[in-house]
């Protein structure tokens, strides 16, 4: 069953099509991987369909109903939620209260979020910061909090804007395994922008290949990956040569 569908959205930002008619659909427990070199408009995807921007033109749909310029706030409680590249914990709390409060908003029962936010930081591997204060946390750590925060609030799709950015490849392994997790066992379909090519190739069922905007070409990941039109868009190099 399609879980988000998006049906020609576009944008532009002073004349600048930032994103041009773009269409996708994502299965329910599927893993879609959006790749395209700097600037190709990703980011400004996700800010579209989970309501920080509004598209121009376009719809999206998730679950059949349409949340086409909703809120974040309203996209949260549809059950599609986001992380963002650069970090909002509230960093005058502890790692605990933090996604404690991302439980609470989530629905969680207020007798049990604090037990739920202990078991969510053990398995993002934070266990041994969940007493220390936000601030001044690596920012390895802190990704894994954003990533806690945001599947606290048990979204259907979580939306995650480069996770394994900044993280070392010993720090990747086990934010991949989480994510494998959530699909497998939690069955939380996931669409993931990443740079990190082994990462796609690795998660995505398929793969969204953007340039200048618009959908070049989507596909298996080894497909669309030895695309020519993809190894041009990535300047004539091997788009796995970034991994
Ligand atoms: N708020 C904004 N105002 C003006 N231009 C914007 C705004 N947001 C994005 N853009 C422009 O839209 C285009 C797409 O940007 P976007 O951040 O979506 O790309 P991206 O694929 O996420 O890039 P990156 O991989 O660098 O994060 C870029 O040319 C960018 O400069």
């Amino acid at each position: 069953m399609t879980l988000l569908r998006v049906d020609g959205i576009s944008k532009s930002f002073q004349g600048l099509r930032a994103v041009d008619e773009v269409s996708f659909e994502v299965a329910e427990g599927s893993i879609l991987g959006v790749i395209g070199p700097n600037g190709a408009g990703k980011t400004t995807i996700f800010n579209l369909i989970a309501g920080a921007l509004r598209p121009d033109s376009g719809r999206v749909h998730l679950a059949g109903r349409e949340i086409t310029g909703h809120t974040p706030h309203q996209v949260t409680a549809a059950g599609m939620t986001r992380t963002f590249q650069l970090m909002r914990p509230f960093y005058s709390m502890t790692v605990l209260e933090n996604v404690t409060i991302a439980v609470l908003a989530g629905g969680g029962a207020k007798r049990t979020a604090r037990t739920a936010a202990a078991e969510l930081i053990d398995r993002v591997g934070l266990g041994r910061w969940r007493d220390a204060p936000t601030e001044g946390l690596p920012t390895a750590a802190l990704k894994r909090l954003e990533l806690a925060r945001a599947v606290a609030s048990k979204p259907r799709v979580l939306l995650l804007d480069e996770v394994l950015a900044g993280l070392v490849p010993a720090e990747r392994a086990p934010v991949m395994e989480l994510l494998e997790q959530l699909r497998t066992d939690d069955g939380v379909t996931l669409v993931f922008v990443e740079h990190i090519m082994a990462a796609v190739m690795r998660l995505s069922d398929s793969v969204l290949v953007l340039d200048l905007g618009r959908v070049l070409t989507t596909g298996a990941p080894e497909e669309v990956t030895r695309d020519p039109r993809v190894i041009e868009a990535y300047l004539g190099e091997d788009p796995h040569a970034h991994a």
